[in-house]
């Protein structure tokens, strides 16, 4: 009794024969606006320019040998000689090949996901060489794609000598082990890469920290599978001898590995708690010295670094790359009309973030949760500004986030298409209309923030002795609106706006 989940639709096949084309296709790939595009499509190009083009020298013959055989994911070996070093790190992925299933939705939003994978496959230092889309009601149990699909896949990875597989989901552990037997060479799923950016840039003590132990969460339950191919390797060798014998070691080892990977995440833990203690303490500091806060957060890529650097002057990372910015970064700031405030970078989000990340993505939310103001940035120039909005906002809905007031912008005005732009000013005719590059829209962003910033609400009518200059000195801080002043025989006479919580302070001076 076979199921037969592969649509036999022959239009089907065609339009992902098609898609998979556009995908790889120069021509198309030039007229696309995003540089990742570009990127994608200079690296498909140099496919067609000869990646298939082997020679008949016998040297290469042995290389091609070499490389059908399975690789062995370098670090991932379940003998990790310094757990400390996480060696998951040293994941190396160079060629690789990227696949994924069309399950629900339209080609395009298909299309749209495989491109970003490739984005973050490039963010994660690697070349992209192809990319294949199979159309399929669910993934397969054993394979991810279909076991002919599978040996498709195999064959293209052949003719590449790619050297990696990335496949666009979360691959439960059998299933990646799968797909290795029939491609033979190591497969990566989209966890995984995004666990490895976000190891290549935690900047921070917690960052780093948090990404580890991310890591390690995301290898536990994977050691016994990366064994397995090891003996399986092995087993090349001495056939034979993998019986009985072999077999103890080897699941001592992986308890002793597993024992060293749990102490380890316990002492993350341990560590990460104190860290976040200290980061408590800090923003307790900025909300006693009541600030306001104002938060920018968006979809990776949109821009949020290149705003908050030219609302602020301040030099923080941008690139074109995902996930640029790791660390919530603080800088202070002031409206133009002169009440200080405080201007945070976030770490953008991502669809399907792994969920052993939420948790180091928490610090992010924490600084945007206690936002007086959220700045949402929208890259415009994306092909798909909408799902980004529906993937931030999801993320929003599920925390506390939702009840803060949120200011919309949409960012590369510079590069986005006339059309797209009416068509969001349409449906969020709230949202600003900025380009960080050119600085467009900026005073109208500027005069936004400024308005939106909370105010000194409280009205007091103060009379403070000459003895207590320091109050008076207190008072013409940023942090109050000074109404009138004037000097009285007894003292000076102020009548001032103060934020709630400093009311309690200057109660003895009321008249
Ligand atoms: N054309 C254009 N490009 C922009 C604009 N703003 C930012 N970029 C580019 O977009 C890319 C991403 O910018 P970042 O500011 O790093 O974006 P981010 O949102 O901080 O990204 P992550 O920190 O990676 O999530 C960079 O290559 C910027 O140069 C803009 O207004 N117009
Ligand atoms: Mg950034």
């Amino acid at each position: 009794m076979v199921t037969q989940h592969e649509p036999t639709d022959p239009q089907v096949d065609q339009q992902v024969k098609k898609l998979i084309d556009r995908i790889l296709s120069a021509e198309d790939a030039k007229a696309s606006h995003t540089q990742a595009d570009d990127e994608y499509a200079k690296n498909a190009q140099a496919l067609d320019a000869g990646g298939s083009n082997y020679t008949e020298f016998d040297g290469d013959q042995f290389e091609l040998a070499q490389r059908h055989a399975l690789r062995r994911v370098a670090g991932l070996s379940t003998e990790l000689e310094d757990v400390t070093e996480v060696e998951y790190r040293q994941l190396r992925l160079e060629n690789v090949v990227l696949a994924g299933l069309w399950t629900e939705g339209t080609v395009t939003e298909a299309e749209h996901s495989l491109r970003e994978l490739a984005a973050l496959a490039n963010t994660a230092g690697s070349t992209v060489l192809d990319g294949i889309i199979q159309r399929r009601h669910a993934p397969d149990p054993a394979t991810f794609l279909g076991r002919g699909k599978a040996e498709q896949l195999a064959d293209v990875v052949r003719e590449h000598g790619a050297d990696t597989i990335i496949v666009d989901t979360e691959l439960a552990p059998s299933q990646r082990r799968g797909l290795e037997d029939v491609c033979r060479v190591k497969v990566i799923d989209r966890t995984a890469l995004i666990l490895d950016i976000f190891a290549q840039h935690a900047q921070s003590k917690e960052g780093k920290a948090q990404v580890e132990l991310a890591q390690l969460e995301y290898l536990l339950p994977r050691l016994r599978g990366w064994g397995e191919s090891m003996s399986r390797q092995a087993g090349g060798q001495a056939a034979g001898g993998a019986g009985i014998g072999s077999r103890g070691p080897g699941e001592t080892k992986i308890e002793l590995d597993r024992r060293r990977i749990r102490d380890r995440m316990a002492k993350l833990r341990r560590e990460i708690k104190g860290m976040k203690n200290a980061r408590e303490t800090k923003r307790a500091r900025r909300r006693r010295n009541q600030v306001p806060s104002v938060a920018i957060a968006g979809y990776t890529n949109a821009g949020k670094s290149s705003i908050l650097n030219r609302l602020t002057k301040a030099g923080v990372i941008v690139e074109n790359a995902l996930f640029a910015t790791l660390d919530p970064t603080v800088r202070s700031a002031e409206s133009i009309d002169g009440v200080a405030y405080t201007l945070t970078d976030t770490v953008g989000f991502v669809r399907q973030l792994p969920t052993q990340l939420v948790e180091a993505f928490r610090s992010t939310l924490e600084e945007v949760d206690e936002a007086d103001l959220i700045v949402h940035v929208v890259d415009a120039s994306h092909p798909e500004p909408e799902a980004q909005i529906m993937a931030v906002r999801q993320v929003f809905a599920e925390t506390q986030i939702a009840d803060i007031s949120e200011l919309m912008v949409f960012n590369k005005a510079d590069a986005a298409d006339p059309l797209v732009l009416a068509r969001l000013q349409r449906k969020y005719p709230q949202a600003l209309i900025v380009s960080a590059a050119s600085g467009e829209g900026f005073a109208q962003l500027e005069a936004a923030i400024a308005q939106r910033l909370p105010r000194p609400s409280v009205h007091l009518d103060l009379l403070v002795p000459y003895t207590d200059g320091d109050v008076v000195h207190r008072l013409h801080s940023d942090d109050t609106e000074i109404l009138t002043e004037t000097y009285e025989p007894e003292g000076t006479a102020m009548t001032v706006l103060v934020y709630p919580q400093d009311k309690d302070n200057y109660l003895s001076y009321v008249r």
